[in-house]
């Protein structure tokens, strides 16, 4: 039989493997019950060879020991804030004065979706994940990195060839469906219903019992980078397609459009598909797509002049 470190090494890969068939490719590559019954053997070997533990494990996705309180992360690249519109002219003026600045009179935009979660920062360090932290005030957050070791969606172990250093920023979010499961729970046990599901997403991750938080039901999608040494590509949109390839997932609907007309188009797609959507978002997000453009335009304060985020009108809240 083989080695227990070879035998532990290809059950990490296998079910690391599944999650992200799973999580990631929405493909799932063995039934829940395999994937059960190969954690359970993984847990099983960890514990007769505690020399060969690793928090990256997959056997770690059920939660830490409680902490006191949150240590403070500062975010070495700030996390950026978005200016809104929610009139198609604010969105023409947008583009006008990309269009004024660039000297580019159809400027081409990276489109996502603009996810209602809570917005956290992941560090990579040699494609391992190291820490995590909420945005907090931007420059400093909370570091909730065994909460999100939790979250089966976030890869512990990039694949590929990552970079020494990868910080990768996008939205903990908890899927509408999972979200009336757990209140329908919630309120058949006595315990506090959730509001709505950004709320959901905050109370979970900012628990101090990681075990809490691995009992419920989150995601994740990426969608920005943080501090890297990696070398860029020269547009947003080859990120997003780099950070799929490293087995972050990326949410479907990111695009790209050009100008006023490809921008509105889009809100309009994206505003039809809302209510089928299986996570809750308020809008959607233009990002200017090339690199240097972003560079020639800047920022005001901590929002990006080349970045605005489209909102939809609010929703009727649904009366519980
Ligand atoms: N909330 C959300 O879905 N966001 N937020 C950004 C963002 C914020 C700052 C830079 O990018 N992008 C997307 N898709």
């Amino acid at each position: 039989s083989p080695k227990p470190a070879d035998r532990i090494a290809k059950l990490r890969r296998q079910l690391e493997d599944a999650n992200y068939r799973y999580h990631v490719l929405d493909d799932p590559s063995i039934p829940d019950g395999e994937y059960d019954r190969l954690l359970r053997e993984l847990e099983a070997l960890e514990a007769e060879h505690p020399e060969l533990a690793d928090p990256n494990s997959p056997s770690q996705r059920v939660g830490d020991k409680p902490s006191s309180k949150f240590a403070e992360v500062k975010h070495a690249v700030p996390m950026l804030s978005l200016a809104n519109a929610f009139a198609d002219e604010e969105v023409a003026d947008f583009v006008a004065r990309i269009s004024r600045e660039t000297g580019d009179d159809a400027p081409e935009f990276s489109v996502e979706p603009k996810l209602d979660g809570l917005a956290i920062s992941l560090r990579y360090e040699d494609g391992k994940f190291v820490r995590g932290a909420t945005r907090g005030d931007g420059v400093t957050g909370e570091d909730v990195t065994p909460n999100l070791r939790t979250v089966r969606a976030i890869p512990l172990q990039l694949r590929g060839k990552p970079p020494k250093v990868l910080e990768v920023r996008g939205e903990v979010y908890m899927p509408k469906a999972a979200f009336e499961k757990y209140n329908a729970w919630a309120a058949e046990h006595g315990a506090k219903t959730l509001a709505n599901p950004r709320n959901g997403a905050a109370g979970s991750l900012r628990q101090l019992d990681p075990r809490i938080t691995a009992q419920r039901p989150l995601s994740f999608y990426a969608y920005a980078l943080g501090e890297t040494d990696a070398k860029l590509p020269k547009t947003h949109t080859e990120t997003l397609a780099w950070l799929r390839e490293l087995g972050l997932p990326v949410s479907s609907l990111a695009d790209a459009a050009t100008g006023t007309e490809g921008l509105l188009a889009y809100y309009r797609r994206v505003g039809e598909e809302r209510n089928a959507l299986p996570f809750d978002i308020d809008g959607v997000v233009y990002k200017l797509n090339r690199y240097d453009q972003q560079r020639a335009m800047g920022f005001v304060s901590r929002a990006p002049r080349w970045a605005l985020a489209h909102k939809f009108p609010a929703q009727e809240e649904a009366t519980v």
